[in-house]
């Protein structure tokens, strides 16, 4: 089990790491994660004031140093490093003008052998020097590295995780209007039904156990997560961050954005900064032949627009009331505000009705009889345009599907085409042309007779029933 300690320490590790691999952005990173979680230890700020050096960022190497100063006084590499921010900066000139004491010299500008040189050069006092000398040699001897090199060797074994592919061109990460805090995904180029917003491989999954195992195994997984993605992994948002319901944060983030992945739970980076609504413009589905997520258009979302998706899974965005979804919800610690459950009380009531009404008229298809077809395809339709009037832009094909075999059953071949094509159509549009869903559908949309039910019953047209 892990505490915020431990991630605090594992952010350092591995903040260590990419310092090795010279990626200092990436350490600075890690190392501000480490100093949020444990605001008392030392080495964080030490650390970052390092990873600051690396990048020029003089100031704040020496704001840290001086953090690092006020948890460990007297710490020579953190001394150290703030002389080196403090001479970057020009800092040392003004100390060696005015003479100071021993004590503020130190405070000032030590300790390196140039800046002692530097000292000499420019008229400093020599017995001064000689001590500051001495005082490098005996830090030197007994100085550990504070980057260690020794197991980033095993860090860097562990990189192996499965990159993201990002398609960020087509939409940005911003803060949304809907939340008090916290950011959504913002389209940056009209997509239009079918448009792909989004592609990515998870960083890691771990299978739906009990709790116990589940903690476990999530721990491991991100214990073995490379430096970047841990960076990214810690910045998602934490709705759990108030609560006790987890030990750790890295168990809130995970509970806070992983997604449902085809019996597993994973987390994608990209595809966690998209919010969630109950009548989204856009689905993620995971295409376990591929390992790969997607995110789908499902409708016209023009400049501008929040991108939405579902976190309910399963065909729950129907069928139900506005408090039924928000105890769905509830697991993930937030109080839904999608446009749909902030509408005010009568609409709300209405949008309720339409969302069990079109789940009375998916269950009511069933029970229908052969002999009640044109019923059974005008429920149909006016489920599709139930479902269009809620805004519900997906999920058609829970009902086309059936009106496919309804009418190669009655040998009406045009009509069963059309069907299974919106059914394909649908499919391809909200899961992708290579998805296993599309793949299900696509031999009776290109030959609507191998419909196990085709032609055995009486012969009938249904041209006129068409959404
Ligand atoms: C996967 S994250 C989505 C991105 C997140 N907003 C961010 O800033 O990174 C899920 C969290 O976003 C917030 N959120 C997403 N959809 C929301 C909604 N419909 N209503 C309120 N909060 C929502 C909640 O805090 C939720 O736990």
């Amino acid at each position: 089990m892990m505490f915020n300690r431990d991630i605090a320490d594992l952010a350092k590790e591995k903040g260590n790491a990419a310092f090795v691999a010279k990626d200092y952005a990436t350490a600075r990173s890690l190392y501000t994660h480490a100093m949020t979680i444990d605001q008392l230890n030392h080495v964080y700020p030490l650390n970052r004031a390092m990873a600051n050096l690396k990048l020029a960022r003089w100031d704040e190497a020496e704001t840290d140093a001086t953090k690092a100063l006020e948890l460990s006084p007297h710490n020579v590499k953190a001394l150290g490093r703030r002389a080196a921010a403090r001479r970057q900066l020009g800092k040392w000139r003004a100390a060696l003008n005015g003479r100071h004491s021993r004590a503020k010299a130190l405070d000032l500008f030590l300790i390196s052998r140039p800046d002692v040189q530097a000292f000499i050069d420019h008229g400093g006092d020599s017995t001064y020097a000689a001590q500051e000398l001495k005082a490098i040699e005996e830090a030197e001897s007994s100085s550990v590295p504070a980057v260690p090199s020794s197991d980033s060797k095993n860090l860097s074994d562990a990189f192996a995780n499965l990159l993201v592919e990002d398609g960020t061109s087509s939409y940005t990460i911003r803060d949304s209007p809907m939340l008090s805090k916290g950011a959504g995904a913002f389209a940056i180029h009209e997509f239009q039904r079918g448009d792909l917003v989004l592609s990515e491989k998870p960083i890691f999954f771990v299978r739906n156990d009990s709790d116990r195992d589940e903690f476990s195994s999530i721990e491991a997984k991100i214990r073995n997560l490379s430096p970047g993605n841990f960076d990214k992994f810690l910045s998602l948002h934490n709705s759990h961050a108030e609560c006790a319901c987890f030990p750790n944060l890295a168990l809130g983030i995970f509970s806070t954005n992983s997604f449902a992945l085809n019996g597993n739970s994973g987390i994608c980076l990209a595809a966690s900064r998209f919010n969630h609504s109950c009548s989204p413009n856009a689905r993620y589905s995971f295409n376990a032949n591929t390992g790969v997520l997607r995110i789908y258009a499902l409708g016209r979302i023009p400049i501008g627009e929040e991108i939405f998706v579902t976190y309910i899974a399963g065909r729950n965005l129907y069928g139900n009331t506005r408090q039924f979804r928000q105890n769905l919800l509830s697991t993930r610690h937030f109080t839904c505000a999608c446009p749909v459950c902030s509408l005010p009380e009568v609409e709300s009531k209405m949008s309720d009705a339409r969302r069990v009404k079109i789940n009375e008229l998916r269950e009511s298809i069933a029970g229908l009889s052969h002999t009640e077809s044109t019923q059974r395809l005008k429920v149909i339709v006016k489920g599709i345009h139930l479902l269009k009037e809620e805004g519900i832009l997906g999920d058609a094909d829970d009902f086309t599907n059936v009106a496919g075999i309804v009418c190669a059953y009655h040998s009406d071949w045009v009509s069963a085409e059309y069907w299974t094509r919106f059914t394909y159509e649908t499919r391809v549009a909200e899961f992708g042309v290579d998805s296993p869903r599309a793949a299900e559908v696509r031999g009776v949309y290109v030959n609507p007779k191998s419909i196990p039910m085709a032609g055995r019953g009486p012969r009938k047209k249904f041209t006129n029933i068409r959404v």
